[in-house]
């Protein structure tokens, strides 16, 4: 596959992004014209001077298909550090999550505030729960994050997993290896695994949700019977063109590992990559771009219907975790009810708004506020919802005042005790379920 640059026209800082298209794509990317060697990766001295570095998103020997890295062209080589030490975890959080005990209740969450004291995005993210455990390199953990200053003299990096971001207020200038990308409210970003970057904020101030994936590398879903197109289409992931930072200052490099935070001073700035090749990037997808499908017939399909993006486990079908999101779509079922079945799930959902409303809850899921329907827990549409959808007429309705997501993941989610405990955690949300009205008419 080759790339294509494309000009993004949706930018944050004024100036044009561009990007290169295309999911899984073998990308070559030059900020200097040669810095990428022709016809080998490692020549006895690389291009300008610079040093050659393999990144590893999988093991060496996985299938071709699945297989994922990256070589980069750095002023220094990443290996060229000073000892990382310990530094305070804030409030992140890694799996095993073990300090509450797993909650069958059905929990929601209002937004979670914005900072008050300064507060960059490593700072501003606040961990609700996961599953797995990172060092097995299995399940997720899930984030908040609420930002009001861009990362100035630091860098981050999670060695524990890919990050998914999914903005809901503020855009986001992610300064990474591979180059800049921007993400605001509607788009996803993806950071992989060990992948430097800086998260600055053009409009001063961020909130959004992470999906921090222990797991296999999120990749396109199969289509099957839908055939070759849908969905996500592979085309509109756009991975950043190669820019670097020159700066001989010191530069605080934080780095996830095992769960906690560890921190280096480097001399220099990690995000010296003058060139690249490889098909393991960070990359940016606009949700609105999303091919919605559904039933032109009858009843509600299953969400997995809207999957974007899937981490597979080793069992054929059951994701790690899946990202799932719920797009303005028509909706035009005959005899059906429309809205979200009420269901228990062998699957976890934690669900986030972007922005609008979603169509299960008539009130109180709000942008950035969250819900948690756990393994098993009994869930759907509110009563409010449930009454409404019985009595339609079923004209055909466009569902377009919102933009809602799932992740999606094979275990039961654990909450921290901070999300738990949290203020803006909603008392009484099996109170939308209340009043349910007995209709048997035997
Ligand atoms: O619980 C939810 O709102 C998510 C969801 C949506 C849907 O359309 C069908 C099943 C499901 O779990
Ligand atoms: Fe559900």
């Amino acid at each position: 596959m080759t790339s294509t640059e494309i000009t993004s026209t949706d930018i944050p800082d004024g100036k044009d992004l561009a990007y290169l298209s295309g999911f899984g794509n073998e990308h070559t990317s030059e900020a200097v014209p040669g810095a990428v060697p022709a016809g080998r990766n490692s020549p006895q001295r690389a291009p300008l001077g610079l040093y050659a570095e393999q990144l590893s998103g999988t093991a060496f020997t996985e299938p071709r298909h699945h297989n994922r890295r990256s070589w980069l062209y750095r002023i220094r080589p990443s290996a060229a550090h000073p000892p990382f030490r310990r530094i305070a975890n804030g409030r992140l959080r890694s799996a095993p999550f073990t300090q509450a005990e797993p909650d069958p209740n059905r929990l929601r969450w209002s937004p979670l505030p914005l900072p008050q004291e300064p507060a960059d995005f490593v700072d501003g993210l606040v961990t609700v729960g996961g599953n797995g455990d990172v060092l097995r390199r299995e399940g997720i953990g899930i984030h908040w994050y609420a930002a009001n200053r861009s990362m100035d003299e630091r860098v981050f990096s999670s060695s524990d997993g890919e990050l998914l971001i999914v903005p809901e207020r503020g855009r986001l200038l992610l300064r990474t290896e591979f180059g800049v990308l921007a993400a605001g409210p509607g788009h996803v970003a993806l950071v992989p695994r060990g992948v430097r970057f800086r998260v600055e904020l053009p409009d001063g101030e961020a909130r959004g949700y992470v999906c921090e994936n222990y797991g296999q590398p999120f990749r396109l879903p199969d289509l099957g019977p839908i055939g070759a197109n849908g969905l996500a289409n592979a085309r509109d992931f756009m991975a950043p063109v190669a820019a670097y930072e020159d700066r001989e200052e010191p530069v605080e490099v934080v780095n996830k590992f095992g769960g906690n935070l560890w921190a280096a001073e480097y001399g220099h700035s990690p995000l010296d990559v003058v060139g690249w090749h490889g098909n393991l990037v960070p990359y940016v997808y606009d949700l609105r771009r999303f091919n919605v499908l559904g039933s032109v017939s009858y009843d509600h399909p299953d969400p997995s219907i809207y999957t974007v993006l899937t981490s597979p486990s080793d069992t054929p079908g059951l994701a790690n975790a899946d990202f799932v999101v719920f797009a303005p779509r028509w909706l035009v079922g005959e005899d059906t009810f429309r809205p979200p079945y009420f269901h228990r799930n062998v699957m976890s959902e934690f669900m986030g708004l972007v922005e609008g409303a979603y169509d299960a809850k008539a009130e109180g899921f709000v942008p950035g506020g969250a819900s948690l329907h756990n393994m098993m827990s009994a869930h759907g549409p509110d009563r409010t919802t449930f009454d409404r959808a019985s009595a339609a007429e079923l004209v055909p309705q466009k569902v377009d005042d919102g933009l809602a997501f799932m992740f999606e993941t094979r275990w039961p989610v654990v909450a921290t005790p901070e999300a738990l405990g949290a203020e803006h955690l909603q008392q009484d949300y099996d109170g939308v379920w209340r009043g349910l009205e007995r209709h048997f008419r035997p």
